[in-house]
């Protein structure tokens, strides 16, 4: 990451399941970045339940549910990169619901770049509309030991989140920067500081 940078940087957040995406991001959007979070996007979609998921299917399309009809997330992140491309286009085909928040959003991103949180970005092919890919990588075992302390998160449930990623080496392979996060939190800031002034020299 040496190369000077003009405009805003765009930048896709990867990573296994419960490898520290959320924790990455938050201590990014901490020191002022924008965050632009796919999967709260897409939970937030719905939240309104039944007439929700209407209104996405009605602006998303058919391909946005699985085969029981229910929403499928990952469908859904894949529309909304799709239209990221042009942040115009993207406000205009975003359902109202979170658009209120994606704006405010949105309008903190006049600082030098924004960041994507994509966990499936490697399977994706989404790669390449983003200038620097970063990803976020900690054990198996000690991943299903952090989604186990989410409220409702069994083992069962962390290991099939888990499972249900694909290659670490994929995601290496594509990152620009690679965040080992198989420490603690503290740890794990100092990491995230150094990418972020990495990052801020760059967009000088
Ligand atoms: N270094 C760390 N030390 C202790 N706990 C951590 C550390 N990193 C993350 N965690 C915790 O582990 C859990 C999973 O982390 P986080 O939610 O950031 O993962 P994620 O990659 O965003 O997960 P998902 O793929 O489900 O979106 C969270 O409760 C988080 O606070």
């Amino acid at each position: 990451m040496t190369e000077a940078h003009r405009g805003p940087l765009r930048i896709a957040l990867t990573g296994g399941a419960g490898s520290g995406k959320s924790a990455v991001a938050r201590r990014l959007a901490e020191s002022g970045i924008t965050v632009i979070d796919t999967d709260t996007l897409a939970r937030e979609v719905v939240e309104p339940g039944e007439a929700g998921l209407e209104a996405v299917v009605a602006v998303f399309g058919e391909q946005v549910l699985n085969q029981q009809g229910r929403l499928d997330r990952a469908a859904l992140r894949d529309r909304i990169l799709d239209s990221e491309q042009d942040r115009g286009q993207l406000e205009a085909i975003l359902h109202p619901l979170i658009m209120d928040r994606l704006k405010s959003r949105l309008a903190q991103a006049e600082g030098p770049y924004a960041v994507a949180e994509i966990p499936l970005l490697a399977e994706s092919g989404h790669g390449g509309q983003f200038d620097r890919i970063i990803t976020v990588e900690a054990p198996r075992p000690l991943r299903i030991q952090r989604l186990m302390t989410r409220d409702g998160v069994d083992e069962a449930a962390a290991e099939r989140l888990v499972a249900a990623q694909a290659s670490e080496t994929e995601r290496r392979a594509i990152a620009d920067w690679v965040i080992d996060n198989d420490g603690d939190l503290d740890q794990l800031h100092l990491q995230v500081d150094k990418l972020d002034q990495a990052l801020r020299n760059e967009c000088r």
